[in-house]
This record gives C-alpha cells, structure tokens and sequence, in this order.
C-alpha cells in the first residue's frame, strides 16, 4: 500500500473507457479492525486471515502495539498475528497521534478495562458523514458500570472501579459499533447481559463467531436482541474474515458506471442478495460463480431506480455512494433516501459539475421511518439521467464518496484530477493496481 505523500496524492484518470477484467476482494475493513480489537480480550495469541492491506488495518495494529501487544502483519498472505499475552497502557498523547482517521479507538474500551482497569479514548475520527456521537457507546458502558470521566483534555478516560457486570441495555437504533462495543464489554463482564435494538450487520455476526471461538457465550434472537453469558476468561483465536461486500459492490457500481465487466473474485451472494436485486432492477447483469460474482453491463438502457438505505438486512449505506454514480448514467429518475446517516449527499456536488443532474431535498423521499424527518438535512437525492459526465478536478471528501468520484472520472470524458485519494486506502486494497487490471486510464 502507498503510504501518504501529499506531493502524490493526486490520481489522473482518463475516463470513457469500459473497465474490464478480474480483481480480488479480501476481507471487510468493517470486520478485521473489530477482530482484531477482539484479540486485545485474551491473554494469547490470535490469528487473523483473509486481511486486506488497507489503512484501517494499519492504525488498529499500531494502536495495539502502542499498548504492548505484538502485531505482525503478512500483507501478501493477508495473516495478522497478534500476541496480547502482555498489555501495557499506551501513551495518551501517542494514541491521540494515531485516533485521528478511525474510529476504532472507543471500541477498545471493553478489552483495555479488563486487562488494564481503565481506558483512554482520543478524540475518533472516520468518514464525514453526519455528526456521528457515541453516546450510545458510552451508556452501554455506564450501564454495565463504568465510569466515563470526558473531563479530559484529549479524550475520554473511562475506569471500572467495580468491574463490569451484566445489564439490560437497549439501543435507540441499531448502531453497529455500539452492538460491538456492548459485546467486546460484555463478554467477559460478570452475569448477563441483554442487548435489545441490536444491529445484525454480517461483519458483527463475524465478530460473534470469533468470541464464540475465544471462549465466549453469546446467542443472537431473531427479534434483534443479543443475550451474552459472562465468562471468566478467553483465548485467543484463528479466524479467516468474511469478504468485503462494500468494496465488492463498489466494483460492480463501477462496472455499470463505465459500461464494464468486472469479475469481482472473493465475492460472495448471500450477504449482497439486498444489492444484488437493487443491481438487476437497474438493468445490471450478474453470475454468481463459487469464488466470486461477475458484473457486467448488458447494453442498452439502464432503469431508474427507489431505494432507501437502511440496517441490515437493508440497502446499506455503504453502497449508496458508488451506485448514485451508475444512476446518473441511467434512464429518468431515481430516488435515493439515506436513513442512517444525515449527512452523506456531500459527494454529489462535484458530480453536478460534471454534469449529472441530481437535486438534495430535507423531505424523506421514501417510506422509511427516518430520523431525519424532524430535521434540517438534506438526506434524499434524486438523480435523473443518462447524462454524460465531464471530467473535472475532484477533491475526495470521505472513502466511499472518494470511490465515486473515481468512477465518476472513468465515466466521464476527459480528463479528471481526483485530489487526496490516499484517503481511498482506508478501505480499499490496492485500487490504483486494481484499475491498472482492469484497464483504466491512470497516472
Ligand atoms: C468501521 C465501521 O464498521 N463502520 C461502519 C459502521 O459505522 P458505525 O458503527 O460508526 O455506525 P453506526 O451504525 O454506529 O451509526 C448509525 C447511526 O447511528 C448513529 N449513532 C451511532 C452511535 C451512537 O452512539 N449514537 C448515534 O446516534 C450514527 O450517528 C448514525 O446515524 O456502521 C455503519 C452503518 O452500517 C457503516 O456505514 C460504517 O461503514
Ligand atoms: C463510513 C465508513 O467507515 P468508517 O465508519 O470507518 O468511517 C465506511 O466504511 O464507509
């Protein structure tokens, strides 16, 4: 992976071209950096496979090692190693050095409380995409009975003078982090603990089966509530991750986008099938082979399509960002309602100066009950197409918004500058090769 030189953070892209050819997708950013924290729980040694070489996975490693914990990454063979056999408090200022672009830092709470009685959170960082509070984290872990004292200057600390005991929470909306944190807390809390308005997200069902694999007693009902058993001790694991579907369906957006044909190898159907519909209602093709899906553009006219984002098993809202760029190219109008987040339509206004047509509007254009009903955010777009794209100077405002853009300029015609693309590192693995293989024009 490059690491980041802000003289080189500038990708030109010639676009117009169709992409085609084959990529890999590995293991899901949304699930590695939280197994990963996992390891943290037990006095051994945990292995993790199937591990992208992506920025995410770069900063949890070092935030463990800031903690003492040895972390050895195999970014061909895609092994992390990690031996929390010793931890030790890291430094506050050198953890707040390393927080600024994850927010993987507050799920250490849980872990770093047992295994050293307290735990300092930095300041989180993560995509801009709404204003993104933890105060559901934070109440899950006040319930189970830590003290979070925000008077600090660079973060929170957060203590257990008493331990961590069971309790019944209940989240307001199923945030996945906070399910995360509740379960990374609880599972080695003493007694039970009752999580309703749980998030089932296929990457926390990942993060189960590795506390299941540590030792730990978790059930998952299907009315969303999650019962864990607290146990006394864990182990360490050896796990291969569940495959990025974010990243697999960024590919296949693109290849709609550019009229393409890209076999994504890695992906797999059961936890796309919400996408996969979406896809073949727009007019895209697919094959589900055994080691990955194959999408392609059939010709001819693409459909408008409604769709709102939503939890799992819902559109995800991970995959709005790439696919608003494939409706652009499509024939009428289609509406896109963003439920999770209220703020994740930033990305489109460089699209408007390449030419697509897209109008944000506060009202909820869907039938969703959204929380954003009440308020002043522009959550739903509607984008009416085809319309031929030019090629602009884009600057990139978050990871996924970032991948747009770069399907954007692969589809427009012309020449476009994506500026401060490092940010795609974050959670796609070697893109700049990828498009290399897939025939893109790019410098
Ligand atoms: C690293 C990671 O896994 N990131 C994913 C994770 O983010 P993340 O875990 O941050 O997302 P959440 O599910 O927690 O957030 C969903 C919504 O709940 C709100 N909220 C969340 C926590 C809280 O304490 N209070 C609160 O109000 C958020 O502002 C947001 O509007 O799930 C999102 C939803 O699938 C994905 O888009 C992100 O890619
Ligand atoms: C929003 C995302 O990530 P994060 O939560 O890490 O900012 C994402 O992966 O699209």
């Amino acid at each position: 992976m490059a690491t980041v030189d802000p003289q080189n953070d500038v990708l030109h892209v010639v676009g117009g071209k169709p992409l085609g050819g084959s990529i890999h997708v590995r293991g899901a950013k949304n699930f590695v950096s939280k197994a990963m924290v996992a390891a943290l729980l037990a006095p051994g040694v945990s292995v993790l496979k199937n591990v992208p070489e992506i920025r995410d996975v770069q900063v949890v490693s070092d935030l463990l090692r800031l903690h003492g914990v040895k972390v050895n990454v195999q970014p061909k063979e895609g092994v992390v190693t990690i031996d929390a056999s010793t931890v030790e408090l890291a430094d506050v200022a050198d953890v707040d050095t390393l927080s600024g672009s994850s927010r993987i830092p507050i799920l250490f709470s849980g872990p770093l409380l047992y295994r050293m009685g307290e735990a300092f959170i930095p300041a989180l960082g993560g995509c801009r995409i709404g204003s993104r509070p933890i105060d559901f984290h934070l109440d899950t872990l006040r319930k189970l009975g830590a003290k979070v004292d925000k008077e600090h200057e660079a973060g929170i600390h957060i203590t257990a003078p008493n331990g961590l005991h069971g309790a019944k929470i209940h989240l307001p909306y199923p945030s996945v982090g906070a399910t995360e944190q509740t379960l990374l807390a609880a599972v080695l809390a003493e007694g039970k603990t009752e999580l309703s308005g749980a998030a089932t997200e296929p990457e926390i069902m990942d993060l189960v089966a590795v506390l299941q694999k540590m030792g730990a007693q978790i059930s998952v009902d299907v009315d969303r509530t999650i019962r864990i058993e607290g146990v006394k001790k864990l182990k360490g694991y050896t796990h291969t991750a569940l495959p990025d579907r974010i990243e697999a369906a960024s590919w296949a957006s693109a290849a709609l986008a550019t009229h393409g044909d890209i076999y994504v190898e890695g992906a797999q159907q059961p936890d796309m099938m919400t996408f996969l519909n979406v896809f073949r209602k727009i007019g895209g093709e697919f094959d589900i082979r055994d080691e990955g899906i194959r999408f392609w553009h059939p010709g001819g006219d693409l459909h408008p399509v409604a769709i709102e984002t939503d939890v799992h098993p819902g559109f995800m809202t991970d995959w709005q960002q790439p696919l608003v760029v494939a409706l652009t190219q499509a024939k009428g109008l289609s509406i896109v309602h963003e439920t999770v987040y209220e703020n994740r339509f930033g990305f489109t206004r460089p699209l408007v100066q390449m030419g697509a047509t897209i109008q944000l509007y506060r009202e909820c254009l869907g039938s969703l009950p959204c929380r954003f009903q009440q308020r002043n955010f522009e959550h739903s777009a509607v984008i009416f197409g085809p319309t031929p794209l030019q090629g602009q100077i884009i600057d990139v405002p978050d990871l996924r918004g970032g991948f747009s853009h770069l399907i954007a300029a692969l589809t427009a015609t012309g020449p476009s500058e994506v500026r401060g693309i490092s940010l795609i590192d974050r959670g796609y693995e070697d893109f700049r090769e990828k498009l290399v293989a897939l025939g893109a024009n790019i410098d």
